[in-house]
């Protein structure tokens, strides 16, 4: 069965109930899940997944989390091809009109670094998920299903 790992960091629990969205999503596809947050993920978490995920919130005017930036420093030069990557953040537009979900922008770039083959466009959420964006993340987790080999 495929392996998809959820590494997510959440400071007031936006993130992390987008990631519990995604691991419902994603076991109803059919797919083992592995939910990790930030701090406790070493840069080759990614090893054996099929699937990888990274749901993150940006914080200080388009800064990553604190628990990412080692893990986001040494991304961009692991090997994940014949993996299919996405990338979801949260953020809010109001506050941070010009760098809103900017920490998963970076994500998005670095990933295509690895080799990796990204599933699905990133998607970003205005602070906690509600029925329309749950809709927007099975569109996501359908498409980095999909695209699998
Ligand atoms: C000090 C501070 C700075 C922030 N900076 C940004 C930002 O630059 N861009 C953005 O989109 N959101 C920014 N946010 C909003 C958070 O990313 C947003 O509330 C998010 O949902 C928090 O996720 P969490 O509940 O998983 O911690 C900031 C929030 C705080 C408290």
């Amino acid at each position: 069965m495929a392996l998809a790992k959820i590494v997510y960091a959440s400071m007031t629990g936006n993130t992390e109930g987008i990631s519990e969205i995604l691991e419902e999503q994603l076991k109803a596809k059919g797919l083992d899940v592995e939910r990790i947050e930030a701090e406790d993920a070493d840069s080759d978490i990614f090893e054996d997944a099929d699937v990888c995920i990274v749901a993150t919130y940006t914080y200080d005017d388009g800064e990553l989390p604190f628990d990412f930036e080692d893990f986001y420093e040494d991304l961009a030069d692991e090997d994940l091809s014949g993996k299919v990557y996405g990338v979801v953040g949260s953020g809010d537009s109001e506050l941070y009109p010009d760098y809103f979900c900017h920490a998963a922008e970076l994500f998005d770039e670095d990933f295509a670094k690895t080799g990796a083959t990204k599933g699905s466009e990133l998607v970003k959420i205005e602070n906690d998920a509600d029925d329309e964006d749950t809709a927007r993340l099975q569109k996501f987790v359908d498409e980095v299903v999909a695209a699998q080999g």
